[in-house]
C-alpha cells in the first residue's frame, strides 16, 4: 500500500492476537480466521506486533510470516495495515524494519530500545536510522507508558523537527494539560490513544486508537468510534459504562499482575468473536478461563451496543482513515 501521511491515519486499529497451541507455536489457521474476522469488523486499519501481538516473545520467521500473512490478506481486502518492527535491541528492530519494508506496510510501528534509557540525542540517532531504513515507509513511535524512555510531549516536538519520516505516536493519553501539550504536534503528527479511552481522547485532539476495545469487538469499536462523530455525549457515556466493565474485570487482574496481552486475550475471549484463547508465552501468566463467564454477562448488561454492531462492511465508515463519520 501507499506510505500514510499523518492526516491519514485515524479511528479503530485492530491488533492481530497470537493464538497458540499447547506448546506455544502459532496456530496458523486461526490467526487466518481471526484476521478474517478482524477485518470484516470494518476497523480503520489492522497492525500486528504490539504489546498485544506479543512481539517481545516473538521469533524472527515467526515475525516474517505473521507479516505476510497480514499485508497479503489486509491488500486484497484493500484495509490498511501497519506492521510493528519494535524490539528490545536496536540492532533487531533495524533488521525487523529492512524487512517489513518490502511488505509496504502504511507504516512501520517501533518502539525506542528498551534495556537502557536513552538521551534525546540517542532518541534521535536511533529513529533517525530506522527512518533511512524504513523509507519510503512513514514511521509510528510506540511510546507506552511501560517503556524505558518515556518521550514527553516537547520531545515529541524536538523528534518531529528532526525526522520528517515520524507521521504518528501511540500512547496512553493523559489529563487535559497532557492534551494541550501534545495537540501542539497534532497537524503533523498523528496521535493514538488507550482504546478504552478513545472518546475522550478524540474530544481533546487525538486521532484514533489501536484500540483493546476493537480486541474485545471489532464492529462494536468501530461503531462506538462512529458515534463519536454523531453524539460525542452518548459516546463519552458508552466510555464511562465501559470504565464500569473494566474496572470491574480488568483492574482485579491487572492488580494480580497480569500483563496486557494476556488483558487483551482476556477481551477478545469476553467478545467471542475470535477462537484466540487465552494462553500467553512463557514467562507470562494466562488470565484464568473462569473470569470470561462472568465478564462476558457484565459486558453484555454494561454496554449491549458493543455487541449488536451492525454486519461489518455496513459498519465501515465511507472514509476509512478519515475522522469519525460525521465528526
Ligand atoms: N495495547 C495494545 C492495544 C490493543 O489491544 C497493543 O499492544 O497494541
Amino acid at each position: 500500500m501507499r506510505p500514510m501521511r499523518a492526516e491519514q491515519i485515524g479511528g479503530v486499529w485492530g491488533t492481530l492476537l497470537l493464538p497458540l497451541a499447547a506448546d506455544e507455536s502459532i496456530d496458523w489457521l486461526r490467526l487466518d480466521t481471526q484476521l478474517t474476522a478482524l477485518i470484516s469488523g470494518g476497523v480503520q486499519g489492522v497492525y500486528a506486533h504490539g504489546t498485544a501481538g506479543e512481539f517481545h516473545t516473538i521469533g524472527e520467521p515467526e515475525f516474517d510470516r505473521v507479516n505476510e500473512l497480514l499485508a497479503e490478506r489486509c491488500t486484497r481486502a484493500g484495509v490498511p495495515y501497519q506492521i510493528g518492527a519494535g524490539h528490545p535491541s536496536a540492532q533487531t528492530c533495524l533488521d525487523r524494519v529492512r524487512r517489513a519494508r518490502e511488505l509496504a506496510p502504511g507504516a512501520i510501528q517501533v518502539i525506542l530500545p528498551d534495556w537502557l534509557p536513552l538521551s534525546d540525542a540517542e532518541c534521535t540517532a536511533f529513529l533517525r536510522r530506522v527512518a533511512a531504513v524504513a523509507e519510503p515507509v512513514p514511521i509510528v513511535l510506540y511510546n507506552p507508558p511501560h517503556a524505558k524512555t518515556q518521550v514527553s510531549p516537547e520531545l515529541l516536538g524536538r523528534l518531529l523537527d528532526r525526522i520528517p519520516a515520524l507521521v504518528g505516536v501511540k500512547m496512553a493519553g493523559g489529563d487535559g494539560a497532557w492534551y494541550a501539550r501534545i495537540r501542539r504536534h497534532a497537524p503533523r503528527c498523528s496521535v493514538f490513544v488507550a482504546g478504552h479511552r478513545l472518546a475522550t481522547g478524540l474530544a481533546n485532539g487525538a486521532h484514533g486508537s489501536y484500540s483493546n476495545i476493537a480486541a474485545m469487538t471489532p464492529a462494536g469499536a468501530v461503531e462506538w468510534y462512529g458515534l463519536m462523530g454523531r453524539d460525542m455525549p452518548a459516546a463519552l457515556d458508552l466510555e464511562r459504562r465501559i470504565g464500569v466493565l473494566f474496572s470491574r474485570h480488568v483492574a482485579p487482574l491487572q492488580a494480580r499482575g497480569l500483563s496486557n496481552p494476556a488483558l487483551d486475550k482476556f477481551l477478545a475471549a469476553v467478545g467471542g468473536w475470535t477462537d484466540t484463547g487465552l494462553r500467553v508465552r512463557w514467562p507470562y501468566a494466562s488470565v484464568p478461563p473462569d473470569s470470561v463467564e462472568a465478564a462476558r454477562r457484565d459486558a453484555r448488561d454494561l454496554v449491549p451496543e458493543l455487541f449488536t454492531a451492525p454486519p461489518a462492511q455496513d459498519a465501515a465508515p465511507p472514509g476509512r482513515c478519515s475522522g469519525p463519520p460525521g465528526g
